[in-house]
């Protein structure tokens, strides 16, 4: 029998949320690319759209990579807004990778409940998975990533957010 732990039933698993700023985003991809650089050479990253392109491009220039692939998988079924929905639609691949990864990085932002992470490693199994965050679920899919958090809270992206007035703590209603 299995022991692997499984998602949460509810629809939506997120109680708690953080916000990553572009230079903590960027801090984390360098300490990110200092390991992968005592890990060995490697022939080139392959970045998982779209959330890896970003993570792969600070990598690939911290590491001197020239040779960048994608592969491109989208979870169909999800709900508009950028939500914790996204996390239930089916899977479809648009676009992999011939060979099976032996000597290439992959390189993605986040290993969530580790569905996609486990999906591209099922085409390239000999790839090393190198993902900024990871949380508990996502944990045993990826080689190497720089920080945990926690299942329940949903990450936001410098690329989902922008800066806007919050109104005084002590001014809000049902403070
Ligand atoms: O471990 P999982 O539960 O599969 O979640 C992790 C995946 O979810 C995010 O991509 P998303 O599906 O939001 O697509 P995007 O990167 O194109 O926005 C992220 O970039 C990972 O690829």
């Amino acid at each position: 029998m299995s022991t692997e732990p499984k998602p949460p039933a509810t629809a939506n698993p997120y109680r708690d949320e953080i916000v990553i700023s572009w230079p903590e985003l960027h801090r984390d991809a360098r300490y990110l690319s200092h390991v992968l650089h005592q890990l060995g050479e490697w022939k080139g990253i392959i970045a998982i759209t779209r959330g890896g392109l970003v993570p792969a491009a600070l990598v690939a220039r911290e590491l001197d990579i020239r040779l960048i692939d994608t592969v491109c998988v989208v979870s169909y079924g999800a709900a508009e807004g950028g939500g914790a929905e996204q996390r239930q639609g089916e899977l479809r691949w648009l676009k992999t990778v011939s060979g099976d990864g032996a000597g290439w990085l992959l390189i993605d932002d986040l290993v969530d409940t580790g569905r996609t992470a486990k999906a591209v490693r099922e085409t390239l199994p000999k790839a090393h998975f190198a993902a900024l965050y990871a949380k508990p679920l996502g944990r045993p899919v990826v080689d190497t990533f720089v920080k945990e958090f926690k299942q329940e809270k949903w990450i936001y992206f410098p690329w989902d957010i922008d800066y806007q007035f919050v109104s005084p703590i002590k001014s809000r209603r049902g403070k």
